[in-house]
């Protein structure tokens, strides 16, 4: 039976008592994991290695199948949804963005198109507008015509980027999106997405490894550790000198500027 869309849709993604176990036999590696993503943020997940981050993404990408729990987008369960469907709702940009293929940059970008094409019908005069718009805020398009196997790995990172942002997804989720970039692509990477977040209203989260560019662009932030969710909530109050050496075992210095009152989050090294 086909099922009809709610018009009411909730704007949110609610995590329900998660928790995922690669096999049987083997531990849990997320474990318990409650926490509701609401539409129109900039959320950054963070915490130290291996304490979840990616594996959170695949659940909620369903690349892995969930132990326990439930994971809700809409107030309908994810599992429910179609590929195509998913596809249409939430991008993705996974932490490898290699490309072994021999298609050219634009052609890639152009993929993000799919879900809204029909099998062996031309790309549109909109599909082409959204796919120079994505190429443009990822400063993608002197690489166009380049075949994408030859990128290095800044270069296949922002492709990668703005394949989803092409997607024109409302949840766009990317997994350290800004670790092979430069400081100025770093920048601009993080502006397109604070402008998607903003002018298009798009929902962001975004797995960072850079506390100082999280408490930058986040408005909220997932802080994990050892599969689970240590703090949660508006950056500043998650950000604390007290969460971060407990999470990442270093103490922390927070520096504000006394005019911006910018606050700068520093490692005791
Ligand atoms: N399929 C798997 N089988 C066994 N262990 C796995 C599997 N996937 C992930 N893990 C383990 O789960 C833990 C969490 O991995 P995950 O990639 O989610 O961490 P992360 O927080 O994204 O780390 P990083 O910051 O290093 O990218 C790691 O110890 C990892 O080795």
């Amino acid at each position: 039976m086909k099922r009809k869309w709610k018009p009411e849709e909730s704007g949110e993604m609610k995590i329900t008592e998660l928790s995922w176990k690669p096999s049987k036999g083997q531990a849990s590696i997320l474990k318990g994991i409650n926490c509701v993503f609401e539409r129109g943020n900039f959320y950054g997940i963070i915490g130290p290695n291996g304490s979840g981050k990616t594996s959170l993404l695949k659940n909620i990408m369903r690349f892995v199948e969930s132990t326990e729990g439930d994971i809700e987008l809409d107030s309908i369960d994810l599992r429910k949804y179609k590929r195509r469907e998913m596809a249409g709702k939430v991008s993705l940009v996974p932490q490898n963005t290699h490309m072994e293929a021999a298609f050219s940059v634009y052609d890639i970008v152009m993929m993000g198109r799919m879900p809204y094409q029909r099998r062996f019908e031309p790309d549109t005069e909109k599909d082409r507008e959204i796919v120079l718009e994505a190429m443009r805020l990822t400063d993608c398009i002197h690489l166009k015509e380049k075949e994408v196997s030859l990128l290095s790995g800044g270069e296949a990172q922002r492709v990668a980027a703005a394949r989803a942002i092409a997607q024109d997804t409302q949840w766009i989720i990317l997994d350290e999106p800004i670790s092979n970039l430069d400081v100025k692509h770093q920048a601009e990477m993080m502006n397109a997405l604070l402008y998607l977040k903003e002018k298009k209203e798009k929902t962001i989260i975004a797995v960072l490894h850079d506390i100082n560019i999280a408490a930058t662009y986040c408005s909220k932030i997932v802080m994990m550790k050892d599969g689970k969710i240590y703090s949660s909530g508006k950056t500043e109050e998650v950000l604390t000198k007290e969460n971060l050496s407990n999470v990442y075992e270093i103490a922390f210095e927070i520096l504000e500027n006394d005019e911006t009152k910018r606050k700068y989050y520093v490692p005791c090294l």
